[in-house]
């Protein structure tokens, strides 16, 4: 372990989309560190079995509440219930998002929504309802958001997601400026691939999909991401340890956007065929995490 195993003791952390993937194993390393972790998403049983799973191991830690973080009165009410029942929150990591890869000319705009509104309004929704609660009780905060190497070179197929994660990563500048004299801070990650379950059903649906994300000899470094290595860089960001460090986006990619194979232009040579394979494929497995959604 890099750090101390109590370092986060007397925090109290909000993770969006805690349930699976990335977010979950962000939950799980802030509350071996002693922190408090709250987790969202709209899958009750998921989070239910995230928080016994992480408890088990670490104690009474973790505890969950079924948000659809693109409704901001759902967002509102649920944030006044954590500072009720459990007490002021004193970091907040936007990791929920939504993504699959489309060509751009056939999306729908329910699909733009469903992507762009999940990333940017439910970040919005939820640091601003943290945010407005460490102001008004004279509260520090610190603000973390889970971005992408897209935000500095864009990648086709991706394009809602990339608009949306540019957009968190200007709201994570101008608020750093605006909420400095409060003792906010916020600041952003921008992970390469850490295979996740539901991201690579999203992104890399077919054999015909793969172009990158799930190849590791295509990071320079020759290997994907460790959940522990993007925790310990969280973990930096949410304690006292990082005061003066607000407005930055760190990325933490083995390389991978330097040596440029990090977007999805490797798609371009796939058919309208290859593409309709690719959307029954992802739909399949959306559609079974849709049927166990409580919110
Ligand atoms: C080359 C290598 C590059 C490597 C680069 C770096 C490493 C990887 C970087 C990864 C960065 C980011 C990753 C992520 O964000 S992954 C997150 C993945 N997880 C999720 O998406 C979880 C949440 N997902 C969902 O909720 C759903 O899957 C969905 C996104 C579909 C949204 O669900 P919702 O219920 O809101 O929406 P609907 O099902 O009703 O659909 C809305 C409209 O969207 C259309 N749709 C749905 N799926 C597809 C698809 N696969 N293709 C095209 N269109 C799709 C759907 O038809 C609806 O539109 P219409 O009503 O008009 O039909
Ligand atoms: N994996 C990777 O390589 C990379 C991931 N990222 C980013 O990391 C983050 C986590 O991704 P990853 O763990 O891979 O993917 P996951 O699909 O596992 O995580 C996304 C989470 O968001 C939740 N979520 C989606 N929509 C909503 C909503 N409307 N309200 C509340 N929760 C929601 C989902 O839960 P539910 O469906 O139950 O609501 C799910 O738990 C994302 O921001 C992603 O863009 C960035 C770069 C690389």
């Amino acid at each position: 372990m890099l750090y101390d195993k109590n370092c986060l003791a007397g925090k109290r952390i909000l993770i969006t989309g805690g349930g699976t993937g990335i977010g979950k194993g962000l939950a799980h390393h802030m509350a071996s560190h002693g922190a408090e972790v709250v987790i969202w998403g709209r899958r009750t049983q998921v989070l239910e079995e995230a928080a016994k799973e992480i408890n088990a191991e670490c104690g009474e830690k973790v505890f969950f509440q079924a948000v659809d973080i693109r409704n901001a009165e759902s967002v509102e009410a649920a944030m006044a219930d954590i500072w009720e029942k459990h007490g002021a929150l004193t970091g907040v990591v936007n990791n929920a998002a939504a993504n699959f890869i489309a060509p751009t000319k056939d999306l729908s705009p329910r699909g733009y929504e469903a992507i762009s509104s999940t990333v940017m309004d439910g970040a919005f929704f939820t640091t601003q309802a943290a945010g407005r609660r460490w102001i008004e009780q004279g509260l520090k905060g610190s603000v973390v958001s889970t971005l992408v190497t897209w935000i500095w070179t864009g990648s086709p197929y991706v394009v809602p997601s990339s608009m949306a994660k540019a957009a968190v990563h200007a709201m994570t500048m101008s608020l750093a400026v605006e909420w400095a004299r409060y003792g906010i801070r916020l600041n952003a990650v921008a992970p390469g691939p850490f295979p996740t379950d539901y991201a690579w059903e999203m992104l890399n649906p077919t054999e015909d999909s793969s172009v990158g994300a799930t190849q590791a000899d295509q990071v320079p470094m020759g290997r994907f991401g460790e959940m522990s290595e993007l925790g310990n860089l969280v973990l930096l960001l949410l304690s006292d340890g990082a005061d003066y460090i607000t407005g930055e986006t760190i990325c933490i990619d083995g390389g991978h956007h330097l040596a440029a194979p990090s977007t999805f232009a490797g798609l371009n040579s796939m058919t309208d065929a290859q593409w309709a394979q690719a959307k029954t494929a992802a739909k399949a497995a959306s559609d079974k995490a849709k049927a166990q959604r409580s919110v």
